[in-house]
């Protein structure tokens, strides 16, 4: 039996359902997800372990057209990663129309795909679940006219359909190679970028559209706490910091008398005390940087 082992990455608009749809190939949560559009902000690999084959993904930020300096650092970033994989999934969602931002993504795929000696794209059209069959085959037909593309596999992430399908087609596309990472490893984010994600997570669940392009999480420090709790569960201090651009933002952060802020602390507590295997005290203070997303200092100083 021949083994196969190599990266691939899923590209496409906001809210095309990349980050949902490697949490359904990996079978774990790893990225983050939310109805808002732009909010991954991290490049986060879940790693898929078979009898045959390690697929290792790259969720990537949405490929779109730079706004801000903060966007072109994004586009940068998912260029480098476009170059780094041997398989690029391009997804676009089955309920919504091909527009132009999709021509846009496929444009640059080609552009891409001119210096990069053919690295294959397969084309994923994402949430199937939302649609009746006669759409999903005029959606296939648009998809299929949209480029160059090695594979057209249509998937939903919610319920499974051909889950299963696309990782075989995506690991048809991997060299013949040893397992890159040791079993049981799902992603090799650092812990502090993943509490952060987790954070972020809570923080925007539910409030305006502002509010995700203004919202950067650092993690100051995870401090584990000498004295064990008395059931033995290790201890930990987690400290993070929320920056928003504005005063107003700070308050729908924190809500009246604090209460939204208690209700982002306890939810992304339970998460990180998932991911960390211990108990967390999680403290969090909300901070005004001016206009973070344009100073390429504060970019710097807030990781990105
Ligand atoms: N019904 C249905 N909804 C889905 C499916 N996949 C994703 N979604 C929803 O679509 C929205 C966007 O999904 P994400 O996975 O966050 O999209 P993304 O492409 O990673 O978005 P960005 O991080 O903004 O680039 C979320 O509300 C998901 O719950 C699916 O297969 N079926």
């Amino acid at each position: 039996m021949t083994f196969r082992s190599g990266f691939a990455c899923f590209v496409g608009r906001p809210n095309a359902g990349k980050s949902t749809l490697t949490n359904a190939l990996v079978g774990q949560k790893v990225a983050i997800t939310s109805g808002r559009p732009q909010t991954t902000r991290h490049v986060i690999r879940g790693i898929v372990h078979r009898a045959d084959a390690q697929l290792v993904l790259v969720d990537t930020p949405g490929l779109h057209r730079p706004r801000t300096l903060l966007g072109e650092r994004l586009n940068d970033l998912v260029k480098d990663t476009l170059t780094e994989v041997d398989v690029v999934g391009f997804c676009i969602p089955a309920d919504q129309r091909v527009g132009p931002g999709d021509r846009f993504i496929a444009d640059q795929l080609a552009e891409l795909a001119r210096d990069r000696q053919g690295t294959p794209v397969v084309a994923i059209v994402t949430k199937a679940d939302l649609v009746p069959r006669p759409r999903m085959a005029e959606q296939l037909v648009a998809v299929s006219q949209l480029g160059e593309w090695a594979d057209v596999v249509p998937v939903s992430a919610q319920d499974g359909f051909q889950v299963g399908e696309l990782t075989d087609v995506l690991v048809g596309h991997l060299p013949e190679g040893p397992a890159l990472y040791p079993e049981g490893e799902l992603t090799d984010e650092p812990e502090s970028v993943m509490v952060a994600e987790l954070v972020r997570e809570a923080a925007l669940e539910g409030v305006r559209d502002e509010l995700p392009h203004s919202l950067a999480v650092v993690v100051e420090e995870i401090v584990p706490r000498e004295e064990p709790a008395r059931d033995g569960t290790p201890m930990l201090d987690v400290r993070v910091n929320l920056f928003v651009e504005r005063d107003s933002q700070k308050a729908i952060v924190i809500g009246k008398g604090g209460a939204r802020l208690r209700d982002v602390g306890s939810q992304a507590r339970r998460g990180i005390e998932g991911l960390l295997g211990a108990r967390v005290y999680l403290d969090l203070h909300v901070k005004v940087a001016k206009d973070w997303q344009r100073d390429p200092k504060q970019l710097g100083r807030l990781g990105f």
